[in-house]
């Protein structure tokens, strides 16, 4: 089964097309990259298959509400961290649900804390138990980890591969980062002129950060040893 299926998607800003017949597959429990130019429409695509704003072409076929984090954590300052998981859901088996969800991400026993006392791992960890305590079908993350330290983003690296293989949903993820995209994703997507210009499969491709960072217009004299 798809967690999302995409046909000929089109949206455009006035009379700017920023993506124009678009086709995109995600399955379950597959984790897919994206990458992009910056400006080339991959928050814009994210935004659409969130349901958060209109479409002008095409169809989006996703089973369930998609779930998405953001770059920022946007947990609610003044409500203790279980109600932030279980926001819109304040119900007995709601606040079980956030316990356990908030224990997966590694915050047990910290339901009743308030954001502020939170590192930003440790508030982007609630954004995780947030958006997976609604058993989403597709996942939408947008640079979730980009502001985090090296260290931190490789544990949170660690910890969204065993949550996603634990809940199976679809993943879309939005990055910047080549590496991050190698070390996580099963499929990498590279965006260009508001379409999907390549897919490759991570597993068993050698190369396949020098062909990626090609890909995105960058000279192989400028990576990282
Ligand atoms: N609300 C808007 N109104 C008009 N134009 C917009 C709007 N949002 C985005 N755009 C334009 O659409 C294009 C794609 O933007 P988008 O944010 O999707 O790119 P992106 O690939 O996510 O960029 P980045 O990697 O820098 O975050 C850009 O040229 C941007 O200027």
């Amino acid at each position: 089964m798809s967690a999302v299926f995409v046909r000929g998607l089109r949206r455009q800003y006035g009379d700017r097309v920023v993506i124009e017949n678009l086709d995109l597959r995600i399955g379950e429990g597959e984790f897919v990259a994206l990458l992009g130019e910056s400006g080339c429409g991959k928050t814009t695509l994210l935004r659409a298959l969130a349901g958060l704003d209109p479409i002008d072409g095409g169809h989006i076929d996703a089973p369930g509400k998609p779930a998405v984090v953001f770059q920022e954590h946007r947990l609610l300052p003044w409500t203790p961290l279980w109600q932030n998981v279980a926001l819109g859901m304040e119900t007995p088996e709601g606040r079980k649900a956030a316990i356990a969800a908030l224990r997966e991400v590694g915050l047990a026993g910290r339901e009743e804390d308030w954001p502020r006392n939170l590192s930003g791992g440790q508030a982007q960890r609630v954004a995780l138990a947030r958006a997976l305590v609604r058993e989403p079908k597709l996942l939408l993350l947008d640079e979730p980890f980009a502001a985090l330290d090296a260290l931190t983003r490789i544990k949170m690296h660690v910890l969204i591969r065993e949550l996603v293989a634990r809940h199976r949903p679809g993943v879309l993820l939005v990055t910047h980062d080549v590496d991050e995209a190698v070390a996580i994703a099963d499929r990498i997507l590279v965006m260009r002129e508001g379409r999907i210009a390549a897919s490759y499969q991570v597993e068993g491709s050698t190369g396949l950060r020098d062909t990626l960072l090609q890909e995105l217009g960058v000279e192989s004299d400028t990576r990282a040893a």
